[in-house]
C-alpha cells in the first residue's frame, strides 16, 4: 500500500484525472516512437473523421483523462502509437489516426498498417451529420478487408451523450441498415460490422472498448468458464475479471451484462483504490495502491454484496452476490484461491507461448490445437472445489 503521490512531486501535470498514482497507468505515453517489442501485438487502429473524438477515447479509457480534459485536445496530426502493456492479457497497441488522413494517397502503407490489425475501431459522431462518415467507413473497410480478412470491425457511434433515448436507437437503427447496404453494394456482404452506442461521459466507452479487447484475448473461453465455474460453486450471480488501470472488463461469466452492474464494479474500483491511496501506508520505492492484500466488500441497501479480489498485479476479480449467500465466505474464498491458480496457470501456459510456437497475435498453439479451446485448465477448479 501507499500514499497518494500528488502532482507537486516536480512532475508535471500531464492532463491526466486519475484515481490512480502516477506509477500506477500504462506507462509513459509513446508518442510516435516505433517499439520493436511492440511489433508483434496485435493493433487497435482508431479511424473516423475529423473531431469524431478518437484521441479522447483512447485518453480517456487508457490514459485516465477526465472527459472535461478533453475539450482541449487538439487535433492530431500524425499516426500516434500507443503501446498498452500492462496486463499479461491486456496487450495491444492502439494507433490513433488523423481525421484528415486521406486513404486515397498512393505513399500510405496499407499492408502494413491493415497486415498486423486486430481490430479497427471506426468513430462516428452521432451529434454530427454522419453521410460523410459512412462513406469514409465503407472506403476503410473494404480497403482493410482486402488485406486482411481477420480485422474485427467495430463501429462507435459516439457522442451519444447529447441524444435521448429514442434518438440513440433510431440513429444506431439508421447508420447500421445504410453501413450494411453500402457494403453490400461494394459486393462485401460477407463483412461483420459490430456497432456499441458510446459516450466518453458515462460507462458505456468503457464497456464497447471491453467488448473489443475480448475480441483479441484469445485466452477468453477458458476465462469466461473459469468465471461460471466459480459462481456455480459460490452461489455469485455476476463476476468480472477487471483491468484495473483501465476499467475494461477482460471477461465475464456468461449472464448478460447489464450497464447498471458494470457501473457499480467500476466504482468499487475506484473507491478501494482512492481509499488505498489516500489512506494505505507508503512503502518507500513500490508504491502500490492496488497489491496481493487488495480486498473490498461493500454490502449495499438492497440486500447485495460487491466483493473484490485481487488476481494479480494488473487484474481483479469484483462479483455481486446475494447477502444470504455471503454468509458462505469461507468457500467463496476458498473458490477464489482455486480461481487465482487457475488464472497463474493461465498466464503462464501464456508466457511459454511467446515463443517461435506463438501465431501472429500470441496464441498459443500446443500439439497443433488451440489450447483454451481444449479447456484443459478448469479442471483445477473442479478438482479443488469443496462442497458447499
Ligand atoms: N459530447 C461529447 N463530446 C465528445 C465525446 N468524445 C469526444 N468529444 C469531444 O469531441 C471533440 C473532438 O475530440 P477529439 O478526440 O479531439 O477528436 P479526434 O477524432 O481525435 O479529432 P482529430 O484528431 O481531428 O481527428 C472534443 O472537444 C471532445 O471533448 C463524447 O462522448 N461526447
Amino acid at each position: 500500500m501507499s500514499s497518494y503521490q500528488d502532482d507537486e512531486e516536480g512532475v508535471p501535470f500531464d492532463g491526466q484525472a486519475s484515481s490512480f498514482p502516477k506509477e500506477f497507468g500504462y506507462g509513459a505515453f509513446d508518442g510516435d516512437q516505433d517499439n520493436n517489442s511492440a511489433d508483434h501485438k496485435p493493433r487497435i487502429l482508431l479511424m473516423g473523421l475529423r473531431r469524431s473524438g478518437k484521441s479522447s477515447i483512447q485518453k480517456v479509457v487508457f490514459h485516465k483523462m477526465s472527459p472535461n480534459e478533453t475539450l482541449f485536445l487538439e487535433s492530431t496530426n500524425k499516426i500516434v502509437k500507443d503501446d498498452i502493456n500492462n496486463s499479461s492479457f491486456v496487450q495491444f497497441q492502439i494507433w490513433d489516426f488523423p481525421g484528415q488522413i486521406d486513404f486515397f494517397d498512393n505513399c500510405f502503407d496499407f499492408d502494413n498498417i491493415f497486415g498486423g490489425c486486430g481490430a479497427l475501431v471506426f468513430v462516428i459522431d452521432a451529434q454530427d451529420d454522419y453521410l460523410d462518415a459512412l462513406n469514409k467507413l465503407n472506403l476503410i473497410v473494404t480497403k482493410a478487408y482486402k488485406v486482411n480478412q481477420n480485422i474485427k470491425f467495430e463501429v462507435f457511434i459516439h457522442k451519444v451523450d447529447g441524444l435521448g433515448d429514442d434518438s440513440k436507437m433510431e440513429c444506431q437503427r439508421d447508420i447500421h441498415q445504410r453501413a450494411i447496404d453500402d457494403l453490400s453494394d461494394s459486393g462485401f456482404d460477407q463483412i461483420h460490422l459490430s456497432f456499441h452506442l458510446t459516450s466518453i461521459y458515462d460507462h458505456s466507452i468503457f464497456e464497447a472498448f471491453s467488448k473489443v479487447v475480448q475480441k483479441l484475448i484469445t485466452q477468453l473461453p477458458a476465462l469466461e468458464n473459469l468465471l461460471n465455474i466459480l459462481n456455480t460453486n459460490s452461489a455469485i450471480e455476476k463476476s468480472f475479471l477487471f483491468d484495473v488501470v483501465s476499467k475494461i472488463y477482460i471477461a465475464t461469466d456468461s449472464t448478460p451484462v447489464d450497464m447498471q452492474s458494470y457501473e457499480l464494479c467500476c466504482d468499487m474500483i475506484d473507491v478501494a483504490i482512492d481509499l488505498s491511496s489516500i489512506y494505505g501506508v507508503k512503502e518507500e520505492q513500490e508504491p502500490a495502491a492496488f497489491d496481493e492484500q487488495s480486498s473490498s466488500l461493500i454490502k449495499l441497501n438492497n440486500g447485495t454484496v460487491l466483493y473484490l479480489r485481487e488476481v494479480n498485479k494488473f487484474l481483479a476479480l469484483v462479483c455481486i452476490l446475494r447477502e444470504d449467500n455471503f454468509d458462505h465466505k469461507g468457500i467463496i474464498d476458498y473458490n477464489f484461491l482455486c480461481f487465482r491458480n487457475a488464472i497463474q496457470q493461465v498466464f503462464e501456459l501464456r508466457n511459454k507461448s511467446q515463443s517461435p510456437m506463438t501465431n501472429s497475435i500470441g496464441s498459443p498453439v500446443v500439439n497443433g490445437g488451440h489450447l483454451m479451446g481444449d479447456g484443459h485448465l478448469s479442471p483445477t477448479l473442479i478438482d479443488e472445489q469443496p462442497l458447499s
